[in-house]
């Protein structure tokens, strides 16, 4: 079949798309008609703080699981090989160190938002500042995050794009708007299982018309497909090991520890327990999630590898990154009649529930951070209005994002990486000083600096396109075709070529050398520097003082690492820093604090 030809797309498969906008609607509507009908922000924006594990870990893992994952993953392991699924071993300390670190401290303080925190810790400026840096990432993030499959789908059916555009936007903030976190949380339970659903079936058919998995294995295991571990220590390396296993944490500890998205699930559970309950139960899902993309990038590497399966052998297949996987979906179930449309379901799906957290998320922090401190005689009516009205705008500012990241051109998984690690990490790293706790107002001075780092490295290596090695057009020998006249970034794959690609241009140096750091480290390399020079600054400028610590906003990270060290020592050594219960018990804590100091207090729990 001739990739510039658009493909078939019958009635089925638009009803089962309609099926899927229609469902999500209906989730909405219900949550705005039923329990208190949404007349509270407690309701509208924390789900009345009564949500079970259940659902809570299967919102968790759809709000960062976007189209850009179902789309980006199985093309990067066609391209690259199967190293990338050892980001599956960063997700045991990125959802365990949430699980015991961020969780309780955020859940007893009862808050709302996860910046408020940064003001009982240091003060309203470092507030302000997380706020604004949390709403720029997730800004641009949901303007990729709407785009990736409308083009993919434009590009490959002819679907109109901005029809597509419009079609999730709309949806998405009406039902955000009508049933506020309740309908985000459900329809996000709902579209997991659609998302699941669909690239099973991509799976399954793909094994089905490849001859077994007998000859899929043989495939990519001939065509080099299958790494082992890649322990080599160069940083510049796009994925090894230590990229995604040691990175890898970070980037998770800053999208399920910190991100406000996840924190706002965390504080609507019902208990502590249920909280730190759903963070388990995203591993298991998250690691199927990450299989289905990966075995579905080898599914389709086994068949496109060998030229005799292709639909026309002179012409070569040549897709531009995103929509590769869609144009593999769409030449293997075009006669199946509903399956594709249950792809396209399933990408659009991704789209959804990640747009409609961040919505939800978006008007939380505004009304909470930066509303609300100025009007407090604002009534709870006025409240909850106000916050629908943010989401809804929120809503329509995604539209125009969803506008100005069709005039960008990276990569789309490397471009999400890239904001995630040059916005998301310098946040962490403030919210990592829970663990230390004689950082003090000053060492924080230096966070923009921090902040400027890692927009260096990162817009450096966007102007010099450099991180983590050569773009992948380097390594295959390939004329593009350019599907989509905007996107100028393709990736060719050559009929013939099975081998894996040597890498041609020469070793970076100097400053070229930085810009080539992989996306994967951004996360790690900014959150560190902000913890070090943190450490460094209230080393210099003396700690904070104990009767300056709001109780409860400590985690005795060395006090639970030191735990077979007698209580009397540990509070000689002062780190026995007591992790409050309740905001309710705040007054105790804080009256108990001022009278005797943190350090003579032993650890309740
Ligand atoms: C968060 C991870 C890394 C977990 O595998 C993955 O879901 C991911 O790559 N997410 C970012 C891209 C996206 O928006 O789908
Ligand atoms: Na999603």
């Amino acid at each position: 079949m001739d990739p510039l030809e658009k493909m078939h797309f019958t009635t089925i498969d638009y009803v089962i798309f309609a099926l899927l906008l229609v469902a999500s609607m209906g989730i909405g509507l219900y949550y705005a008609l039923s329990g208190g009908r949404q007349r509270t922000t407690q309701e509208f924006l924390l789900a009345d703080r009564g949500m079970s594990c259940l659902p809570v870990s299967l919102s968790l893992i759809a709000t960062f699981q976007s189209a850009v994952a179902i789309v980006g993953v199985p093309a990067e392991i066609y391209t690259h090989g199967t190293q990338y699924w050892f980001i599956g071993c960063a997700y045991i300390l990125g959802l365990f160190i949430p699980a015991h670190v961020f969780v309780p401290v955020f859940y007893r303080l009862h808050l709302t938002s996860a910046y408020q925190y940064l003001e009982l810790r240091f003060s309203k400026p470092v507030r302000i500042c997380g706020t604004l840096t949390f709403i720029f990432q997730t800004v641009i993030y949901m303007g990729v995050c709407v785009y990736t499959p409308a083009l993919a789908l434009n590009a490959v059916t002819g679907f109109d794009l901005w029809g597509a555009v419009l079609a999730t936007g709309l949806v998405c903030t009406l039902y955000t708007t009508l049933g506020g976190l309740k309908a985000v949380i459900w329809t996000d339970v709902f579209q997991t299982i659609v998302m699941f659903a669909g690239q099973l079936a991509v799976i399954v058919v793909g094994v089905q018309q490849t001859g077994g998995l007998a000859e899929v294995w043989r495939k990519v295991w001939e065509g080099n497909r299958i790494s082992g571990i890649d322990l080599n220590p160069d940083p510049t390396e796009r994925y090894t090991f230590w990229t995604l296993g040691v990175g890898g944490v970070f980037l998770m500890l800053s999208l399920y520890g910190v991100n406000q998205a996840q924190v706002q699930r965390y504080l609507s559970s019902k208990t502590e327990r249920e909280a730190i309950m759903s963070c388990y139960m995203v591993f298991p899902s998250l690691q199927v999630a990450l299989a289905l993309s990966c075995v579905m990038g080898l599914v389709m590497f086994a068949r496109y590898s060998s030229a005799t399966l292709l639909p026309t052998v002179h012409q070569p297949l040549c897709v531009l990154y995103p929509q590769m996987v869609l144009y593999f979906v769409m030449d293997m179930l075009q006669d199946l009649p509903g399956l594709s449309g249950l792809f396209i379901a399933c990408l659009f799906s991704a789209a959804l529930s990640t747009i409609s957290s961040a919505f939800n998320s978006l008007a939380t922090v505004t009304l909470e951070d930066l509303i609300k401190p100025h009007c407090s005689s604002m009534t709870e009516a006025r409240a909850t209005l106000l916050s629908k009205g943010l989401a809804c705008s929120y809503g329509l500012i995604c539209l125009a994002m969803a506008y100005l990241t069709h005039l960008m051109s990276d990569s789309v998984l490397q471009a999400v990486f890239k904001i995630f690690g040059m916005v998301g990490g310098p946040l962490l790293g403030i919210f990592l000083c829970e663990c230390d706790p004689c950082g003090n107002q000053t060492s924080l001075t230096l966070k923009p600096l921090c902040l400027a780092m890692a927009f260096w490295v990162g817009i450096g290596s966007i102007v010099t396109r450099t991180s983590g090695g050569p773009a992948a057009v380097s390594h295959f020998n390939c004329t593009a075709v350019q599907l989509s006249g905007n996107i100028t970034t393709a990736i060719g794959t050559a009929l013939n070529s099975t081998a894996v690609p040597t890498s041609t241009s020469s070793q970076p140096m100097g400053l070229q050398r930085f810009y080539s750091l992989s996306f994967m480290w951004y996360s790690a390399l900014s959150s560190f520097t902000v913890v070090i020079t943190g450490l460094i600054v209230s080393f210099l400028t003396g700690p904070m003082k104990e009767e300056d610590v709001t109780p409860g906003t400590l985690y005795p990270l060395l006090g639970n690492m030191l735990f077979f060290v007698p209580d009397n020592l540990k509070q000689n050594l002062c780190c026995a820093t007591p992790l409050g219960h309740r905001v309710s018990q705040q007054s105790t804590w804080a009256h108990h604090t001022h009278s005797s100091g943190l350090c003579s207090l032993v650890e309740t729990t």
